[in-house]
């Protein structure tokens, strides 16, 4: 094939024997040659990606010593208190840009912080097969300090992968895990009676819904119960009316560790290393208590396998030790505190904040209630079973976009597996990476009026995959997934065909506590939707 350079001049000679200049002919080779070459490397330097730009040019966030971030985060959220950052990411992006960079006190490099869907893709390519995050300082120090597998949720490398593979088919995919429908299903409808029991008591105004009504307790307890159930096959008594008291004590050891995460980290390792702070003696205590309770739940689950192995066929345990014969007692223990610890609140907190939205937005609410009856019937008193989970279209759209809307992990973290390019910054392997997943997910880039709860929006083929990622991503996104959209799916079905919720103001003080949730209750009100049972409460 002739190149460029030869076409041209072949093309230049013959038109030079009408004038006869070869100097000419040379000259306008030359300059034919320079301008076609010119807009060749121009074209192509159109379709070329700029040169990433260096990483040091990334805006950053300043530092100060002695300070750190604290001195600029203050400046963003003059309400700082360890538990606003979720507001400070947010005031960051605005005022930065969606990656800036930052020096995380303790640490020697910077971290990027990333709050764009399209860079959030470009993380997840480079993450590589074996994704790591950066561990909760606290939680690590208590398992290394107390010999306790990083499990699941803190180990990394080989080790996180053989955990993974172990727990991964009994729980993530939806027909397996949909499958655990029918084990929740008796607890759903009990902590319906512990609602209608918790409203007559709050008194008449309650059970009309001219009241509030604090619903954390029971959802906790629910939660508690359910996942329970799926992960270690057993009932814990946590709804009964004469709660099993290991459960309360697992919900308060849950509660204090949440609750003490902010303050304990608001000082130096030191601090809370050495237990100088009196936060600090409660959260690891939690801590403590959480994996105790868990050993003793453990314990009768793997007596009962052991007497009569039949028992535990469909549960999680169950499974997990009938398919990887090399797994240890001490890994089963490190993945049931693991999946107790990630399931319970997160479930709730998730599951409140949708009650609120469905009361704040009635349309919603009707429609909801209309699938469920047309799906399982009205019925309160029917249960559902995995047949019923697949023909739900509303409701699964209902809980995208309440978890888009309220999302109880707002931010995520990477560290690369590899040099990448971010934003069209470069990278180097092993920076670690804050995914500003909520910030995101309220961009009216990504969503229009992004405040408003709108389950409709999910019809739409052209939302950005990686926009709202309430679970994570990639291989390492949350492996209870499924089983949590599974309950909150079957909860919702009962509620809505015992109880309206009626209009509430939207939760004010939100709070970032390991996860996001309401300083105070959230805002709650319900109506029955048989009046008879208001009637009986009155006379
Ligand atoms: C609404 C409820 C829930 C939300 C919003 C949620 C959210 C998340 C998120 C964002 C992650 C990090 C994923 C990533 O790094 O990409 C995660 C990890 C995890 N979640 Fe969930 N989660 C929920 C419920 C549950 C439940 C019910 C369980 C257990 C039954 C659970 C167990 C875990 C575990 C073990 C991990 C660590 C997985 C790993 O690193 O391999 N989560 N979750």
């Amino acid at each position: 094939m002739m190149s460029i350079r030869s076409q041209l001049a072949s093309v230049c000679i013959r038109g030079t024997a009408h004038v006869g200049a070869r100097t000419t002919c040379a000259t306008s080779i030359n300059i034919a040659i320079r301008t076609k070459a010119t807009a060749v490397e121009a074209k192509a330097a159109s379709t070329m990606p700029p040169a990433p730009k260096p990483f040091d040019s990334i805006p950053r966030v300043p530092s100060f010593p002695v300070f750190g971030l604290a001195l600029e985060f203050t400046r963003l959220e003059p309400k700082n208190s360890g538990q606003k950052i979720h507001s400070i990411v947010k005031k960051v992006a605005a005022k930065y840009g969606p990656i800036v960079r930052a020096r995380v006190p303790g640490e020697s490099t910077d971290t990027v912080f990333v709050a764009d869907a399209d860079m959030v893709a470009e993380v997840l390519r480079a993450e590589g097969p074996i994704p790591k995050r950066k561990n909760a300082p606290t939680w690590e120090h208590y398992r290394k300090k107390n010999n306790v597998p990083m499990g699941l949720l803190f180990e990394d490398g080989d080790e996180w992968k053989r955990l993974r593979s172990a727990v991964q088919t009994p729980i993530f995919p939806p027909k397996n895990a949909h499958a655990y429908c029918s084990a929740v299903g008796p607890a759903t409808a009990q902590v319906m009676d512990v609602i209608e029991d918790g409203l007559r008591r709050a008194g008449p105004r309650a059970l009309t819904g001219e009241d509030l009504f604090a619903m954390e307790e029971i959802t906790m307890r629910w939660s508690l119960e359910a996942v329970t159930t799926i992960i270690l096959g057993q009932r814990l008594g946590a709804l009964d009316a004469e709660p099993n008291p290991l459960a309360l004590e697992m919900i308060r050891a849950v509660n204090a560790m949440v609750v003490t995460t902010g303050p304990v980290m608001l000082y130096p390792p030191f601090v809370w290393r050495y237990g100088l702070t009196k936060p600090a003696r409660e959260h690891f205590k939690a801590m403590q208590t959480i994996m105790d309770l868990t050993n003793k739940l453990l314990d009768t689950t793997l007596t009962e396998l052991a007497k009569d192995p039949a028992k535990l066929q469909g549960s999680f345990l169950g499974q997990v030790l009938q398919r990887d014969a090399t797994i240890t007692r001490r890994d089963l223990l490190s993945t049931a505190v693991d999946l107790l610890l990630a399931g319970i609140d997160t479930t709730s907190r998730s599951l409140l904040s949708t009650m609120n939205l469905l009361g704040r937005y009635p349309s919603v609410q009707t429609k909801l209630r209309d699938e469920i009856f047309a799906v399982v019937g009205p019925d309160p008193n029917a249960q559902l079973d995995a047949s019923h989970l697949a023909k739900f279209k509303y409701l699964k759209n209902v809980l995208k976009e309440a978890t888009r809307v309220f999302m109880v992990v707002p931010i995520n973290t990477r560290f690369l597996a590899r040099d990448a390019i971010i934003g069209g910054y470069a990278l180097p392997q092993g920076t670690a990476v804050l995914l500003a997943s909520e910030t995101i997910a309220h961009n009216p880039k990504y969503f229009a009026d992004p405040e408003t709860f709108n389950p409709d929006r999910w019809d739409a083929k052209d939302i950005h995959p990686f926009a709202s990622l309430p679970f994570g991503f990639g291989s390492r996104m949350c492996v209870g997934r499924r089983v949590s959209e599974m309950e909150m799916m079957v909860f919702l079905a009962h509620l809505l065909r015992r109880y309206e919720l009626l209009p509430t103001p939207a939760p004010q003080d939100i709070i970032f506590n390991v996860l996001l949730s309401t300083a105070g209750p959230m805002p709650l009100k319900f109506h029955p939707l048989d009046t008879n049972s208001i009637a009986s409460t009155a006379s």
